[in-house]
């Protein structure tokens, strides 16, 4: 921004300089070094005085969760025996409770949305569990058997969403990958646990099914209690929060809460909703490519168990407890894999997260040919080997997509992030059930494991491709937490910030980039022009900062506010309006319905819509004649008249004109201009859009000019007028067009 023409405070080089400063400490704090420093585990943790207790009491508490499926799965024709209930009603009730399982993340993690309450939320949903597997002994028909199984699949959603943020917060970024790691270990060690403990009670103390829950409803209640002293840490205690205290030093004492001075906008009307934030995830390249990889993590978890069994049972003629055996031996590899990996993979991730997910994927592509031709091999023995050393790559590959998906989301966004993995699983789940089961019908059981090459080597290849960006998205995160802070920080110290800042703003339709890095505000009450040649970006740029196209990069703020990834209609209640030439009215609705439409969104009651109305035709009487016609049939100049009766009602702080004089004749455009005048006098900021050089330096104060999607200058309009070289092709554009352009 230019200081020549006395605008407010520049923020955007303020947080350039701020991100430099803080860039290197930022990326350590995230735990990318760029060594191999990783230190002891247990230093690391007696280094901060951390304890080992959160690892052990989540690890734990995902082991009971999975008590009371792998009993009723295992003890089914028991069950339904003694209820009397056929095999078809017990596999319709089983895919009720998978379906609440895959849904209830996206509530729960609603829940904590902005409140540090995951802990009591993991506490809650286990006390849940536990009494419902308790129950399950008790249960004597149909209807209590949808309820227990129900509540158990939606209390299970607690250990998808929360389990991995609270992990993420609870440790150092130094000891993260081996924290994951070792807490998938424990998951295993779980999968061990259950048919043991099942054996035990069936076996040695001749328990009935019903005698099983009670039990495990019991250990689940015990390990509820022993968990009661988990606590919250709060968002991003080891990493973000560290580098907005990075950002504060210099300044303030580290842990001062800045406040945004809000000047009458409250924080909930600018904090991202649910689906938002979720939207806003998915915009993030790492994060969709990493989901892909969880999706293929679900198919080779979730039914290549099944069909792994069917694969034992029918080619290799093992009985239950052989097969039962055989999973315990591969849940020992994969403990064993998984010390391994800890500290293998903290180091990669330290040194270059870009590494460590290329390994990722060569690691699944491995795994998958173990499976290939471990379904084909000949022996025993050799079949065996392979699917040890699958079953452990596969079970690194959780602690490696966690860390990498989660160290590039905003702390408050993770349990966000772990609804949309545990559906990324789950639905990887379904489908894989239906591939493999499609395969198996024509290929027999090998084939369908052979088959789980074809998804298997595409996920492969999406994860390791997912290494390109995530330098990038790393930074990306950085970016968004130093400017947050950085304006918090400017605003509590009286800083007049201006009323829009768009900062290295991309944007792309697809696949073509059409914005480049555009720094781009606007000053409280300022008239500004944008202009450059067809095609530049211009439209673009007004459409990402009212929010009907959201960027790849870069942010949006509104009055101090992050709007970036904010739905359009909300930013009109926060006082942006756009008015796009040419489009700005309801073609089929009468002048006065355009105006009542207009009005809805301001209005509070009947009263305050007829004085609106009343207002509008007062000030516009050419619209009062015309109230019964049809919008579509008025001349341009009157449907813009119409459309510019929008800015009237909605009296915004920032209004965003398109094009105003396309194709009117200069006394229409005079008229209309005059218009834009009194809504700036009366306060309200202008973004004029023009072709015409002529109308928009006559009244803008500040011009900025854009060519192929960057801004090319940014200043005084005076000054403008003397770069012929940006000029002379608006000139020849509007000489064309007849236009007189005698700037
Ligand atoms: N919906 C769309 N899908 C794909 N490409 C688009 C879309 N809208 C615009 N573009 C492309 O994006 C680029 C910038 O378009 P934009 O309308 O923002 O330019 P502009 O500067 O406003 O041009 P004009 O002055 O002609 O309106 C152009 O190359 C255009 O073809």
């Amino acid at each position: 921004m230019s200081e020549s023409d006395g605008r407010s405070v520049d923020p955007i080089s303020e947080i350039d300089h701020t991100r430099q400063r803080v860039r290197d400490r930022a990326l350590v704090q995230l735990g990318v070094a760029g060594d191999r420093e990783t230190g002891r585990f247990l230093d690391v943790l007696r280094e901060r005085d951390l304890r080992l207790y959160p690892l052990v009491a989540l690890g734990l508490l995902s082991v009971v969760d999975t008590f009371h499926g792998f009993v009723f799965s295992v003890l089914t024709p028991e069950i339904s025996a003694t209820l009397g209930l056929n095999v078809g009603t017990i596999a319709a009730v089983v895919a009720v409770s998978g379906f609440a399982a895959a849904v209830s993340p996206l509530p729960i993690a609603a829940l904590c949305q902005n409140k540090a309450r995951r802990a009591l939320l993991c506490l809650v949903t286990a006390f849940i569990w536990s009494v419902f597997t308790l129950a399950t002994g008790f249960v004597v028909s149909l209807a209590g058997l949808v309820l227990v199984l129900v509540v158990n699949g939606l209390t299970t959603g607690s250990v998808t969403t929360l389990h991995t943020p609270l992990l993420m917060d609870s440790y150092h970024p130094q000891a993260r990958v081996r924290v994951l790691s070792a807490y998938a270990a424990v998951g295993s060690a779980g999968a061990i646990a259950a048919p043991l403990l099942v054996v035990a009670c069936t076996g040695w103390f001749n328990l009935t099914w019903r005698g099983v829950f009670v039990v495990l409803g019991l250990i689940s209640l015990a390990v509820s209690i022993a968990a009661l002293r988990l606590r919250d840490p709060g968002f991003g205690a080891w990493d973000t929060q560290r580098v907005r205290a990075a950002v504060r030093d210099r300044d303030h004492q580290a842990g001062t809460d800045l406040r945004p001075d809000t000047h009458g906008i409250h924080e909930p009307d600018v904090s991202l909703r649910f689906w938002e934030v979720c939207r806003r995830l998915l915009m993030i390249r790492t994060t969709r490519r990493l989901l892909i990889g969880f999706s293929i993590f679900g198919v080779l978890t979730v039914p290549m168990a099944v069909f792994f069994a069917f694969f034992l049972d029918r080619q290799w003629d093992l009985d239950p407890t052989q097969r039962a055996l055989f999973a315990g031996a591969q849940a020992c590899v994969s403990i064993v894999a998984l010390a391994v990996y800890g500290s293998r993979g903290e180091k990669q991730f330290r040194k270059n997260p870009a590494v460590l997910l290329r390994n990722t994927g060569l690691l699944l592509a491995v795994a998958l040919c173990c499976i290939v031709v471990g379904a084909l091999a000949p022996s025993f023995p050799v079949m065996a080997a392979l699917f040890c050393v699958s079953s452990a790559i596969v079970s690194v590959l959780g602690p490696a997509l966690g860390i990498a998906m989660m160290s590039i989301t905003p702390a408050v966004m993770r349990p966000h992030l772990g609804a949309l993995t545990g559906m990324a699983v789950a639905s990887g789940g379904l489908v894989g059930a239906l591939f493999l089961g499609g395969m198996e019908e024509r290929f027999g059981i090998a084939g369908a494991m052979v088959g789980m090459a074809v998804p298997g080597v595409l996920g492969a290849l999406v994860i390791s491709s997912a290494g390109r960006f995530i330098r990038e998205d790393l930074e990306r995160m950085i970016d968004e937490v130093v400017e947050d802070e950085k304006l918090k920080e400017m605003t509590a110290e009286g800083s007049g910030l201006p009323l829009l800042a768009c900062r290295s703003v991309d944007f792309a339709y697809g696949q073509v980039q059409v914005l480049h890095g555009v720094d781009f505000t606007v000053a409280e009450g300022e008239m500004v022009a944008l202009l450059g040649v067809n095609g530049a970006g211009k439209s673009t740029l007004l459409r990402v900062i009212s929010g009907v196209g959201l960027p790849s990069r870069g942010s949006v703020r509104f009055r101090g506010h992050d709007v970036t990834y904010i739905d359009a209609e909300r930013r009109v209640s926060l006082g942006m309006t756009q008015i796009s030439g040419g489009h700005g009215v309801f073609d089929r609705m009468t002048v006065e319905e355009n105006i009542l439409a207009f009005g809805y969104t301001a209005a509070r009651g009947r009263r305050q819509l007829a004085r609106i109305v009343d207002e509008c035709f007062d000030r516009f009487p050419q619209l009062a004649q015309r109230r019964t016609q049809h919008a579509g049939t008025l001349s341009g100049g009157e449907q813009q008249m119409l459309a510019l009766s929008k800015a009237l009602i909605l009296r915004p702080r920032l209004l965003l004109i398109d094009e105003l004089s396309l194709g009117l004749a200069p006394v229409v455009v005079g008229e209309l201009l005059d218009m834009v005048r009194r809504i700036n006098a009366d306060g309200a900021a202008v973004v004029l859009v023009e072709q015409s050089v002529n109308i928009a330096l006559s009244l803008a104060g500040h011009a900025y000019f854009m060519e192929r999607g960057e801004i090319r200058f940014d200043g005084p309009s005076a000054d403008l007028l003397a770069r012929e070289d940006l000029l002379r092709a608006v000139f020849l554009k509007g000489a064309a067009a007849g236009e007189v352009s005698q700037a």
